[in-house]
């Protein structure tokens, strides 16, 4: 049943079953000290009733059956941490791990519907919960209700009326929790919620510290931070307060038992169907055995509230992922959209758009903002599925293709960097993980980045801090390409590549790129027109169609769009510069 519903592996399940049976065992091994106390007990009240010397021989045996049975729990324990605790802890990291697998696999119409703060809690929260199920809930809730059920058979072999009344109160008790159940739901949903809620609402007030404090909404943003966290800490108090309340009531029912089994033994003993005995037996065994059935009423809820992760992460297996061939070898790598649609959950961005990019040429994607060039860009990269139409690579459906596959074949340059908190060096190798120290110092040379780098403090083992915070945007930009260049793929996606370097720099990077661009396809986005002036061809967009093309002499003898945005473009500059 845990198999399913915690989606574990045949391993996985066995593990569990295994970390089952040890918490079973180590509990009953928890009842023999009581069993040997009562043999103790009779050894020494017998001979009073009987006028008959205590067996000292048998008294020693039992205090010896006393210390085996102590290092029995040891050895059962030593089990059952290793079976529960040990399996869950890996169980909960194997399950992270393919967590993180699966969103790499995710097209980015999954990251475009969910929050940030929602996937995090997606890894972290929710795989803790599984990992606490595994560790701290299922083994222990299972083991104590079994070892329970045992004991209570045991019990009714000796007397099965005050078995009976231990247990008596134990249905009463049960219900008391499931009724209480669809409440504890209701209110576990909403205590997940709020928690989702503050940690999105943290990120984004961390994230965005600096326009915060420069647009001075310290009070206003702040506010909803603080709201958040009032929301959540109601949502934690009447979660736990309901629970509490639950759980107490529950316990108060069962531990009732107790007083009839005094009642019934007491009763039992006057009408002569019961010796002082097994009473005494009975009053002792009651006390132990009450302590894992308030465990299992008070794990039972933890596991209402734990459901509600568990459907999340359901809900992220069940995502459809991208997938395709991954073993594909190109004839060439001309690029071929053929009436491609596609829209942003459901607007449309790209329209019936067909074109051919040439192979080994510079293309050129130009239009007014919003006119769908980075959309183009990241369709022909498979970051998104076309809705309909076909982009195919040297004659093959890119659809079919591994998008990782696909990406050994590309390089590309993002509008937004992304580096991360490590040396120079390791960041420019991100574009090929097994270049040699040689490789990447000509690439960052290419890209100009030696000069940056030797102003650094610790040269190329300097640390750039988080997404290379320590860097200015156009030294950012210029790491990047360096990539791209180190990655030396046949195709060279350029999104706004030059839009954050200054003029020196920019020419600069054109050289680079204009070494880049022999033998290679290259797509390359660029809001500065007179950049792409030698591009083999020029895609004019406009509202996701093609409205122009063809190179720039072509184009400006056509006094379209392209003109229009060319002629603007030149009048800013003339009064910038
Ligand atoms: N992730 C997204 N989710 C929903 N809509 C999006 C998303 N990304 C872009 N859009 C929308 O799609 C349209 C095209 O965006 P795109 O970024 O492709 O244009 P662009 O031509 O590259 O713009 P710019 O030159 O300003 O970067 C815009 O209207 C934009 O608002």
């Amino acid at each position: 049943m845990f198999k399913k519903i915690l989606m574990l592996s045949d391993i996985e399940s066995r593990n569990l079953n295994q970390a089952i049976i040890a918490c079973s065992i180590s509990n009953l091994s928890l009842m023999l000290p009581f069993v040997i106390l009562l043999q103790i007990i009779i050894l020494l009240i017998e001979p009073l009733t009987n006028q008959i010397p205590v067996n000292i021989y048998y008294l020693w045996m039992m205090a010896g059956l006393g210390g085996l049975s102590a290092i029995l729990f040891l050895l059962c324990y030593k089990r059952e941490y290793k079976k529960t605790y040990t399996n869950a802890f890996s169980q909960a990291a194997n399950t992270r791990i393919e967590v993180a697998e699966k969103m790499r696999k995710l097209p980015l119409s999954f990251f475009n519907r969910k929050d940030l703060s929602e996937l995090t809690a997606n890894i972290m929260g929710d795989c803790a919960v599984i990992e606490n199920m595994l560790s701290h809930v299922i083994p222990q809730l299972i083991g104590y209700s079994l070892s329970s059920f045992i004991t209570c058979c045991l019990l009714a072999f000796y007397d099965w009326r005050m078995a009976g009344a231990i247990f008596c109160t134990l249905p009463i008790a049960t219900i008391i929790v499931v009724v209480g159940k669809r409440l504890e739901q209701k209110l576990g949903e909403k205590h997940v919620q709020s928690k989702l809620a503050v940690s999105g609402e943290v990120q984004e007030y961390l994230e965005g510290i600096k326009i915060i404090k420069g647009f001075g909404l310290s009070g206003k943003k702040f506010q909803r931070l603080d709201q958040a966290l009032k929301n959540m800490m109601w949502a934690s108090i009447k979660f736990e307060g309901i629970g509490g309340i639950i759980v107490t009531l529950s316990t108060m029912v069962l531990q009732v038992g107790l007083g009839i089994v005094v009642l019934l033994g007491v009763n039992l003993m006057v009408t002569g169907s019961l010796d002082p005995i097994t009473f005494i037996a009975f009053i002792i065994i009651s006390s132990r055995i009450y302590s894992p059935l308030i465990s299992v009423l008070t794990l039972l809820p933890e596991l209402f509230y734990m459901l509600v992760s568990i459907d999340r992460m359901k809900s992220l297996q069940t995502e459809s992922i991208m997938e395709g061939k991954d073993d594909v070898t190109f004839d060439n790598f001309t690029i071929n959209l053929d009436h491609i649609n596609f829209s942003y959950n459901q607007t449309s961005v790209i329209n019936d758009l067909s074109c051919t990019i040439p192979e080994n040429k510079m293309t050129a994607l130009v239009g007014p903002s919003g006119s769908g060039k980075s959309t183009l860009l990241q369709l022909i990269a498979r970051f998104w599925d076309v809705n309909s139409g076909k982009i195919t690579i040297g004659n093959q459906d890119i659809k079919q293709i591994d998008p990782e596959t696909l990406m050994h074949s590309m390089a590309f340059v993002f509008q937004q960097v992304v580096l991360f908190d490590d040396t120079i060096m390791n960041n420019i190798r991100i574009g090929k993980h097994n270049a040699s120290d040689e490789e990447v110092k000509l690439a960052a040379k290419i890209a100009r980045c030696d000069e940056l780098i030797a102003r650094l403090p610790d040269g190329w083992n300097t640390l750039i801090g988080e997404n290379g915070s320590k860097l200015s945007g156009g030294e950012r930009q210029r790491i990047s390409i360096a990539r791209a260049l180190l990655k030396n793929a046949p195709i060279i996606l350029l999104d706004e590549a030059t839009a954050s370097l200054d003029p020196e720099n920019e020419v600069y990077i054109q050289e680079a790129i204009a070494n880049l661009v022999k033998d290679r396809t290259v797509i390359v986005i660029a809001h500065r027109l007179k950049t792409i002036v030698g591009a083999d061809n020029i895609i004019v967009l406009d509202k996701g169609l093609i409205v122009e093309q063809g190179n720039y002499h072509e184009l400006m003898a056509r006094n379209g769009l392209f003109t229009k945005l060319y002629s603007l473009q030149k009048q800013t500059f003339s009064i910038t510069s």
